[in-house]
């Protein structure tokens, strides 16, 4: 067996791919993203010990496949990362999968679980069928490795029954698994984990507030360790908007906005069955539909170049600041911090910026320097509150979800 660990997240915009060293905890010895492939031209950063490159890349890719085999294909063929340079070198694959329909835990990929996750790829074909489709490449081509897929959905087992169930018919509901089950999970796994160290609390005694705002965007509620809300639904389309996802909207908006709802939309192909309704929610709306961009730097800018640039940053922090008020109270107020996290937590100081002021009434006070400065390099977790105030801290944590799924794969199999 080799003594490396591949750890894989394909989100919606970017493929986050790192190597680790199979120990505990596991050490990243390379890690290359290509993201952008919402908004070419897709670029890649890589960075191999302390040496890192940005650049642009001229091959075209459509889909988070392809940015993953031209990633695999360039560490492999590295001469300065001879240590994984095929197969015999991966002891494991960690992938990240969003919907993990029922699955409490990460499950080994063998012909029975694949086929059980095929079944579900119906519930979140945008998300599941790349991630899959990944799965399925590294099957045939790295055949002797094992590849154990990681859940974001896992993480919000514990979500009450009241907060869970939609109020439909409850057989038709259980038939066809029509429940909340929330993502972003590996990602607040992470956070809890790290800002209770942080805290120097007990995971089990720790009560946060955690936004991971990315690509796709949540924000969830977390109880003395537990999930007990988060914004995002049956599918990652509930809760805030995203780059190219509506967020939430009246469902009865999709019987009016065009007759061709209900039919399959011309995206759809053998393997991935979505109608057109899904089609414009999850890849024609979101900011990419208010401003052009799905760049959320280019939005979230002192002075906004257009006004339609504005409304989508009020738009999110709106449909946040209505998030973070509602869980607030469903901590009873009991909240050890607020913690921003996901490309765009972790970059915007704008958006941190209004958030906090808007949330003065809860106590609520950032340290502007902090604040604009941003997180820093070795520090996991970043404390930009002002001082010892009267409310909750306000943190930035730079998330990893592959980090925490090869941390994960070390505890159990070493
Ligand atoms: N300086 C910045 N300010 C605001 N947003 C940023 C900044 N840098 C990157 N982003 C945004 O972060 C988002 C990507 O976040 P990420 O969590 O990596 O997404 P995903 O995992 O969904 O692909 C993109 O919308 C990108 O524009
Ligand atoms: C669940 C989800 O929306 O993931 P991402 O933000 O990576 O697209
Ligand atoms: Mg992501």
């Amino acid at each position: 067996m080799g003594k490396y660990i591949l750890a894989v997240n394909a989100g919606s915009s970017s493929v986050k791919v790192t190597f680790y060293t199979f120990e505990n905890p596991p050490q990243a010895i390379a890690d290359a993203q290509v993201s952008g492939i919402t908004a070419p031209p897709p670029t890649l950063k890589y960075q191999r010990g302390t040496v890192k490159m940005k650049e642009e890349l001229k091959e075209k890719m459509n889909s988070p496949q392809d940015a993953f085999q031209y990633i695999l294909h360039r560490c492999f063929n590295d001469p300065e990362l001879s240590e994984v340079a095929s197969d015999r070198d991966l002891a494991y694959i960690c992938h990240r999968v969003v919907h993990g329909g029922d699955y409490r835990e990460a499950v080994e990929i063998n012909d029975e679980t694949l086929h059980h996750l095929e079944a579900l790829e119906d519930l979140a074909p945008l998300h599941n069928f790349s991630a899959l489709e990944i799965v399925r490449l590294c099957k045939k081509e790295l055949p002797s490795v094992t590849s154990i897929t990681y859940f974001d959905s896992a993480f919000h087992q514990t979500l009450p029954g009241y907060v869970r169930t939609y109020p439909i018919n409850q057989q038709v509901a259980k038939a066809n698994g029509l429940r909340k089950y929330g993502f972003h999970g590996i990602s607040y796994s992470f956070i809890l984990r790290s800002v209770a160290q942080f805290l120097n609390k007990p995971q089990e005694q720790t009560n946060l507030i955690a936004m991971h705002i990315g690509s796709g965007a949540s924000i969830c509620a977390i109880k003395e360790g537990k999930s007990i809300d988060t914004s995002m639904g049956l599918t990652p389309l509930a809760g805030l908007p995203g780059a190219t996802r509506s967020g939430d909207i009246d469902p009865s908006l999709v019987f009016h906005y065009t007759s061709e709802a209900g039919k399959l939309s011309p995206g759809s192909t053998k393997e991935m069955h979505i109608s057109t309704a899904e089609e414009i929610l999850n890849k024609q709306s979101g900011w990419k539909a208010l401003t052009g961009t799905t760049d959320f730097s280019k939005i979230a800018v002192e002075n906004f170049p257009s006004g339609a640039h504005k409304l989508a940053f009020d738009i999110l922090v709106d449909r946040m600041l209505g998030y973070i008020g509602n869980y607030y109270l469903k901590l009873g107020g009991q909240v050890d911090a607020l913690v921003f996290a996901g490309g765009i937590g972790e970059k915007s100081a704008l958006l941190r910026r209004t958030l906090a002021e808007k949330c003065q009434c809860l106590g609520i006070a950032i340290d502007a320097k902090a604040n604009d400065k941003g997180p820093e390099d070795k520090a996991t977790v970043k404390d930009i509150s002002q001082g010892a105030g009267k409310g909750p801290r306000v943190l930035i944590c730079q998330t990893n979800e592959q980090f925490e799924m090869a941390y994960h794969t070390v505890q159990l199999r070493l």
